[in-house]
């Protein structure tokens, strides 16, 4: 995980919001399966950010076959933020079900150093891999994406933050 605090920016992602960029890639993918027909075989979320995206999508595309893939990162030089981001497999989809990946669709929210998606990348070749949001250094690593914001923008997920109350504006003194 990268901390948000070295981030200048802050892109704050509703349910509504988020929902509606979900609809708006599964849309973009739609009949660009590598098949005749075009159809995807199956989706795969990256966990956790990507499940919620990737059900979207699932949804929306009408594919029932749904699996996960759970990659850690982690910096290799003990956590400090100049150090190299590495990722590690925690668990993996079904074996017989993904092949090279060919005519699987693999989401995540988004794609940022691209470390993570490289680590997918290497496993499944052949795989489409589409997220929600791009920062500039991973872009390489994404097929299709909906909104690319700056590397130094740090993106709040609806998942992670709650509703609170806050003071006037005008308070009183
Ligand atoms: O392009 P990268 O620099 O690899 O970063 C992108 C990844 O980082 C976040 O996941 P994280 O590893 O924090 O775990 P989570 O999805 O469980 O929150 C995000 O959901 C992406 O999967
Ligand atoms: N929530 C969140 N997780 C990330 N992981 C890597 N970059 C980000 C980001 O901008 N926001
Ligand atoms: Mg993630």
């Amino acid at each position: 995980m990268i901390t948000p605090l070295p981030h200048e920016k802050g892109f704050h992602v509703s349910w509504d919001q988020l929902h509606r960029d979900a609809r708006a890639l599964a849309w973009r993918l739609d009949k660009r399966g590598p098949g005749a027909d075009g159809a995807w075989r199956a989706v795969v979320a990256i966990t956790r950010g990507g499940m919620a995206p990737a059900m979207i999508v699932a949804r929306e595309l009408d594919i029932r076959t749904v699996d996960t893939i759970s990659v850690k990162s982690y910096h290799a030089g003990g956590g400090k933020a100049d150090t190299q981001r590495e990722a590690e497999v925690l668990k993996s989809p079904d074996d017989a079900m993904m092949g090279d990946g060919e005519g699987v669709l693999i989401v995540d929210d988004l794609v940022d150093t691209g470390k993570t998606l490289e680590l997918v990348r290497q496993l499944y070749p052949k795989a489409h891999f589409a997220t929600i949001y791009a920062k500039p250094k991973g872009e390489p690593m994404v097929d299709t994406f909906i909104t690319g914001v700056s590397q130094d923008t740090w993106i709040f997920f609806p998942w992670d933050m709650a509703l609170q109350y806050v003071e006037p504006y005008r308070g009183k003194d």
